[in-house]
């Protein structure tokens, strides 16, 4: 039996961060943004489902979608984000348990799954162990702020469309603090993965 770890924090906390140490660790990540990017490529089928609801003002001229102007709707709208949510989800799951199922055969004996949503979208059940990447409030906005050049509204709408981050860590089989720098949560990240035996 393969050990299903699910990585999970808040957005800007680290996750894609501690995903590249595993990845680098020789471990499977399966990536549930970079899924999400690819169900929406022009033509498939939730592309087809979001130019519906959304209209084609929130496309590119290229006719891929934009995504600062998609993000500008449901980050400041929750029905429009459950909306969203509900056509890209399903298909996102789909994949993800797909390519889990890939590497299983391949007799990978650990596979991480780097889902943003694990806890808003109920998907513990598809984990044995969750990892939460944590920081605190203050240097969440200002890593967001300064990676997508948001202003503090605007990523603040974004951090409150989740969870709140310190009620994901009270869920959480293990917690990385990623306060400190980049070598103190390798470090963090280590001593969890020898304790699970994965090391
Ligand atoms: C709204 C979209 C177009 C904005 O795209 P953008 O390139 O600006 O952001 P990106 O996709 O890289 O997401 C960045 C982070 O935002 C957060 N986030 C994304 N979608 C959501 C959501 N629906 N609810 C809460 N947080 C979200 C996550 O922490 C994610 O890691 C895009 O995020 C999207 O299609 N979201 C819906 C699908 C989804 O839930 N994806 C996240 C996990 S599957
Ligand atoms: N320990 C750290 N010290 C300084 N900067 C950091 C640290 N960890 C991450 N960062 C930076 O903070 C930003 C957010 O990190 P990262 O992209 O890994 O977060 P994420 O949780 O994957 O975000 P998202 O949910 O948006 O995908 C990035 O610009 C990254 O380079």
């Amino acid at each position: 039996m393969a050990l299903i770890i699910g990585l999970t924090g808040g957005i800007a906390s680290g996750k894609s961060t501690v995903a590249r140490m595993l990845f680098e660790l020789g471990l499977p990540v399966i990536d549930a943004d970079q899924i999400a990017r690819e169900v929406v490529e022009v033509g498939e089928e939730a592309y087809l489902q979001i130019v519906e609801k959304f209209g084609e003002e929130i496309l590119q001229e290229n006719k891929t979608i934009d995504r600062a102007k998609l993000g500008a709707v449901v980050f400041n709208d929750e029905e429009k984000r459950k909306l969203l949510n509900s056509i890209v989800h399903p298909a996102v799951r789909k994949k993800m348990l797909e390519q889990k199922e890939q590497y299983v055969k391949k007799g990978e004996k650990t596979i991480v799954l780097d889902i943003p949503l694990l806890f808003e979208s109920n998907l513990t059940h598809l984990v044995d162990k969750v990892v939460v990447v944590y920081v605190d409030d203050d240097i969440q906005l200002e890593r967001l702020m300064a990676r997508n050049g948001f202003s503090k509204e605007e990523a603040e709408a974004r951090i409150k469309a989740q969870m709140p981050l310190k009620e994901k860590a009270a869920k959480a089989d293990a917690v990385i603090n990623n306060n400190g720098t980049i070598e103190q949560t390798k470090e963090q990240l280590l001593t969890i993965l020898k304790q699970w035996d994965v090391l």
